[in-house]
């Protein structure tokens, strides 16, 4: 079997890498016309916590997060968490909403988890002058994709795959190149493959600080929230989230609001110095596209492709419970079609 996976952000490489582990005779193939560190992730802090995900049904999000969770806990505690950028750390999540934050599903994956006490509440209000009306607190990770993507591309390569830089214009170049079956990481990319229209870009602007001294993770999930998530050598400051918005250039106005409102959560951040800026897109959609389509080339050819994209701002938290699911379809689809040699 002769798969291609087109796409090499944190979602390309961890299906890559979980095709390969799960059919080890198989040819797997990257295309992509970008890698880490230019990838949308790159920027980010790589926080595990489900955000912006439209209507992406509960249950999914559930086992996609949950099966992620599961699989940066056992990197973590295996001699490799310095190398692929996976830290614990402890999250303080709350709101100001009147409605409160909705109990999820997916907290009873995480380690430690409490909604915090009105006293707490109280107490953190004063502190911050703020009108927290509730939150959470738990435990858990960051992968950093800029240590995580490189990392998971080497393990891949390591067991056979193959990476090749080249941006694909149309699914059926593939299918003439021979490829059996394609898989489609493109996420924002996807509008232009594909003429996916429902794909969005939701602008996200954040800044990095020196402040070694911070070790929790504060995110207000507000409309217009700020958010403070450590990282292994700087501190990632944010953030907005603009929908249809295809600006990649340092606003000021944004960098105000980012800087005031965190330095609000957390003082002592004045006194830091932003070491980066960064903005990046994310590939924001009414809900994460992940199924099977039958297609056919001009030439008549028919071909199987499996999507998965579209995972707005938690791609880093759902990389590898997505990646399983894509396993999972192709088991479906050995059986089926008794691909005897996948
Ligand atoms: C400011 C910010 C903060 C964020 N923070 C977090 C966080 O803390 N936690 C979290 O879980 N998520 C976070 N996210 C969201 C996360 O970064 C994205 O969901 C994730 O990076 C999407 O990964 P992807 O692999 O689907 O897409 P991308 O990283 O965009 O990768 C797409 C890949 O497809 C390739 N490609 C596209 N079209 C083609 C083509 N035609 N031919 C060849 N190659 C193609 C590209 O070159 C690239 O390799 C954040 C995003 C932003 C912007």
């Amino acid at each position: 079997m002769n798969i291609a996976v087109i796409g090499a952000g944190v979602v390309g490489a961890a299906t890559s890498l979980a095709i390969k582990e799960a059919f080890p005779v198989s040819r797997v193939t990257v295309f992509a016309d970008a890698f880490s560190p230019q990838t949308t992730g790159d920027g980010s802090a790589g926080l595990w916590t489900p955000y912006l995900l439209g209507s992406t049904p509960a249950e999914d999000v559930l086992r996609w997060s949950g099966e992620t969770y599961r699989w940066m806990l056992s990197i973590w505690k295996s001699e490799s968490a310095g190398d692929a950028g996976v830290s614990l750390i402890p999250i303080t999540r709350v709101t100001s909403d009147a409605r409160g934050v909705p109990e999820q599903a997916w907290i009873s994956t995480v380690f430690g988890s409490r909604r915090m006490s009105l006293g707490d509440l109280r107490r953190l209000n004063e502190e911050q002058a703020a009108e927290y009306t509730s939150g959470w607190q738990f435990i858990t990770f960051t992968a950093e994709p800029t240590r995580l993507i490189p990392w998971i591309l080497a393990k891949f390569k390591s067991l056979g795959g193959n990476i090749v830089k080249r941006k694909i214009l149309k699914l059926d170049e593939l299918v003439d190149e021979s490829f059996d079956l394609l898989v489609n990481c493109t996420g924002l990319g996807a509008r232009d493959l594909i003429g996916d229209a429902t794909m969005q870009p939701v602008r996200g602007q954040v800044s990095r600080v020196e402040a070694s001294w911070a070790f929790h993770v504060f995110l207000v999930e507000d409309e217009a929230g700020n958010y403070v998530i450590p990282n292994v050598e700087s501190v990632v400051l944010g953030g907005t989230h603009q929908e249809n918005d295809y600006d990649c250039r340092i606003r000021e106005e944004d960098e105000k609001f980012i800087h005031e409102g965190c330095c609000k959560l957390l003082p002592a951040l004045r006194e830091c110095n932003i070491i980066k800026r960064w903005v990046g897109l994310r590939p924001g959609r009414p809900r994460v596209r992940l199924e099977t389509e039958s297609r056919e080339a001009e030439n008549g050819k028919k071909f199987t492709v499996i999507h998965n994209y579209g995972h707005g701002g938690s791609g880093v938290t759902l990389c590898w419970g997505c990646a399983l699911d894509v396993v999972r379809i192709l088991h479906g689809l050995k059986t089926e079609k008794n691909l005897s040699k996948l």
